[in-house]
């Protein structure tokens, strides 16, 4: 609900966290309380900043938390004790801070707000005042008359176009020094207009003329008589007495009533209730996603076990999830079945089986019999035809693939997979349910892989090439490290397993008893192919989750991740039985060969139609691979680096690889660079080919 981090080594940032606006819910009060605690009593912190995630400083108090009663630490003490604290609190205020979150800005010592922010007292709205403090000191600040712009008025320190969390850490630096008496709000004299008592008249009558019987407008003007003649202490006695008439008011409860209701009343949907068939890691992510947001969940498993494991797990987590969160469980909203039949009824299934296609098939063909015909029917496929799934149903229109990542209930990105038959409605709901379930949706085309794991097969074959031509995991995770990703591929790989990707390859024919006997060592299906990522497989090692994979970890399930001798040996012995010389590869190459080719699956895809935007292609590696955010994605990338040297990087790879198809440009790269290299944004008016539904 809060993040507690040192930066620049002195200054404590508090981050709030609670989406979708980081309203101050009791548990986010609690963890400012404990940040709080934790900066004043800690000798290395010199400032704090207060931020809030994803660009929102504070939508204000939880309004749904009004309707039980107080939990959790009270905000006005919270506040007086973050504005009395003896070290500089800066906020760092982006999108808005509203209500209680403009209370907690004005408490703090300075304020600093993007210029795009929105800061205001929206209370009256709800039928309530600001009563946190809000009505005495925003008129001790800007004094009885304002009625301009915040910088202007005084309401904040800096006004930036830049990220105003960074903008706060510099700002906090350099406010170390500073006495802090004259920055407490609270302390200072609201300035007053000599006719204070005909203005708050002619107001009070405007009030009554314009809202007739509405009380909040009313006690919001007694509030700032409050602030205009009386000391603090007492000013905000009066806050609070004017607060608990409004809040047990008919008028509070019938403006939030209807505040939720304007907000339901657009949550118009098909969706319902689902199905999820399949209660491995997968399935049970996706039950939880989807009970998550108050769709009723039928849990499917195909034997006793199975779901009883299941259902024990997926209680777990949303008991996990809800406490987390600070809501109740929401178990009552499952299901858990063996039989298929219990779906007659569901608005959409969502196919979470072994990936199979002969097991795939029979399970759709069972819920076209089963289900209703309006029923959607989706696959998580992570690569399968989906069409050939829809092929086996009586609705082809309506089936689509829904392609969540692991951990489901964790990972943002949602790749809607459109099928040619898939109708326009069907991809429509199936990415608005994702949006409803907090993911970020993208529709791609149906081709193997999709779009992640499609530009990802490249990326990993460039890494295990590099293995066999001198370089070591550690080596080549550290240049992806440097570069800016959180993990490295063979420390990624490790993390997600190694075993799916093996059984892929088995399945496609490149490893395992379908190897045509007469290929060439190290080439299959006429291009080359490292063996060693099998031979990792074959001693057992799946990675974290066996104890070993690329590294060594201590325990089964363990995730520090240290270099490993045996694959040191495996990769010598390798290296010799192929009469490989290994050589001295530099950090540049590494980067270059696994991110170039990762661009160049992505021009390919465009090519092709499966993606409709390199736009698309880097949200789905930000959020689906956790590509740097500062790098902009795979494409935006290669544009930053400029196509022309991506293209002449390729050439020269290529050249040294010829049996390495992904290493040869694509064609649309080729085209954009002959046509002048346009931004980003217009590559798209070069792409022929391009999917109906994209
Ligand atoms: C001694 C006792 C002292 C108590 C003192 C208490 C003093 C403080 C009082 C307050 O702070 S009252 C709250 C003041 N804040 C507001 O009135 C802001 C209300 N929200 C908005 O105006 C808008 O939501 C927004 C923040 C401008 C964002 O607008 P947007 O159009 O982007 O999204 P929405 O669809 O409106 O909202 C998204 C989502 O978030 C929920 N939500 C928004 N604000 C709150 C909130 N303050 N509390 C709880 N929930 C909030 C909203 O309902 C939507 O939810 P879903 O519909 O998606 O479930």
């Amino acid at each position: 609900m809060a993040r507690y981090e040192l930066v620049k080594r002195s200054v404590a940032l508090i981050t709030l966290t609670n989406p979708p606006v980081n309203a101050s819910s009791s548990a986010v009060r609690h963890a400012i309380a404990k940040s709080m605690k934790c900066a004043l009593s800690d000798p290395e912190v010199t400032a704090v900043v207060i931020c809030g995630e994803n660009g929102s400083f504070c939508g204000g108090a939880d309004i749904r938390e009004f309707a039980g009663p107080l939990k959790g630490p009270p905000l006005v003490p919270l506040l007086d004790a973050i504005e009395a604290g003896e070290k500089p609190v800066v906020a760092a205020i982006e999108g808005v801070a509203l209500g209680g979150g403009f209370e907690l800005a004005l408490v703090c010592h300075y304020r600093i707000a993007h210029s795009k922010a929105r800061l205001g007292f929206p209370e009256v709205t709800l039928g309530i005042l600001p009563a946190a403090g809000g009505t005495q000191r925003l008129l001790r600040l800007i004094g009885i008359p304002a009625a301009a712009i915040s910088l202007k008025l005084g309401i904040v320190d800096q006004v930036t176009e830049q990220n105003a969390c960074e903008v706060a850490v510099e700002f906090a630096l350099r406010a170390v020094a500073k006495p802090l008496l004259s920055r407490r709000v609270s302390m200072l004299t609201t300035r007053c207009p000599p006719d204070l008592d005909a203005l708050l008249d002619a107001v009070t009558m405007q009030v009554k003329k314009k809202a007739p019987g509405v009380m909040a407008p009313l006690a919001c003007i007694q509030a700032v008589r409050a602030a205009a003649t009386m000391p603090y202490y007492k000013g905000i006695k009066r806050e609070g007495e004017l607060m608990a008439t409004l809040f047990n008011s008919g008028q509070a409860w019938a403006l939030q009533y209807c505040f939720f209701a304007q907000r339901t009343a657009g949550k118009w949907t098909l969706i319902r209730s689902a199905a999820v068939i399949g209660l491995g890691t997968m399935g049970r992510g996706i039950a939880v996603c989807l009970a998550r947001v108050g769709i009723s969940v039928i849990a499917v498993e195909s034997e006793k076990k199975l779901l009883e494991t299941g259902r024990q797990m997926v209680i777990g987590m949303l008991e996990r999830d809800a406490k987390r969160r600070g809501v109740s469980a929401s178990l009552n909203l499952f299901k858990f079945t063996l039989s298929l039949h219990d779906l007659k009824d569901v608005d959409l299934v969502i196919e979470v089986v072994f990936e199979d296609m002969a097991l795939k098939k029979r399970v759709f063909q069972e819920l076209s019999k089963v289900c209703r015909p309006a029923t959607l029917l989706c696959t998580n496929t992570s690569g399968l035809d989906v069409d050939a799934l829809a092929g086996v149903t009586d609705r082809p229109h309506l089936v689509v693939g829904m392609h969540f990542f692991s951990p489901a209930h964790v990972m943002k990105l949602l790749e809607v997979v459109c099928g040619p038959r898939s109708s326009s409605e069907t991809i429509a709901t199936a990415m608005s349910l994702g949006k409803r379930m907090g993911k970020v949706s993208v529709a791609v085309g149906n081709c193997p892989g999709f779009v992640r794991n499609r530009m990802l097969k490249p990326y990993i074959d460039q890494a295990t090439f590099l293995l066999e031509e001198g370089a070591t995991p550690e080596q080549i995770d550290k240049a992806l490290e440097d570069f800016g990703f959180a993990m490295g591929v063979f420390r990624m790989s490790d993390l997600a397993g190694l075993d799916v990707g093996w059984r892929v390859r088995k399945e496609s024919g490149l490893n395992g008893s379908d190897v045509d006997p007469e290929s060439p060592p190290r080439r299959r299906q006429g291009r080359r192919y490292c063996l060693i990522p099998d031979m990792v497989c074959e001693q057992g090692r799946f990675g974290q989750k066996t104890g070993g994979g690329w590294y060594m970890y201590d325990k089964r399930g363990g995730t520090n991740a240290k270099p490993d001798p045996l694959i040191q040996n495996l990769l010598e012995t390798y290296r010799s039985k192929y009469g490989i010389q290994p050589r001295n590869i530099s950090n540049q190459e590494i980067v270059e060969r696994c991110l170039f080719a990762l661009a160049n699956e992505g021009f390919g895809i465009l090519e092709d139609g499966m993606a409709a935007r390199p736009e698309d292609i880097d949200v789905i590696y930000l959020f689906g691979y956790g590509f740097p955010r500062h790098r902009g994605g795979p494409m935006f990338y290669a544009s930053m680096v400029g196509l022309e040297r991506v293209l002449k990087r390729l050439e020269h790879y290529h050249q040294a690889h010829p049996d390495v198809p992904h290493l040869k440009p694509s064609p649309l790269l080729k085209t954009l660079v002959a046509c002048g290299i346009p931004p980003v944004q217009k590559w798209r008016e070069h792409i022929k080919t391009m999917h109906s539904h994209l």
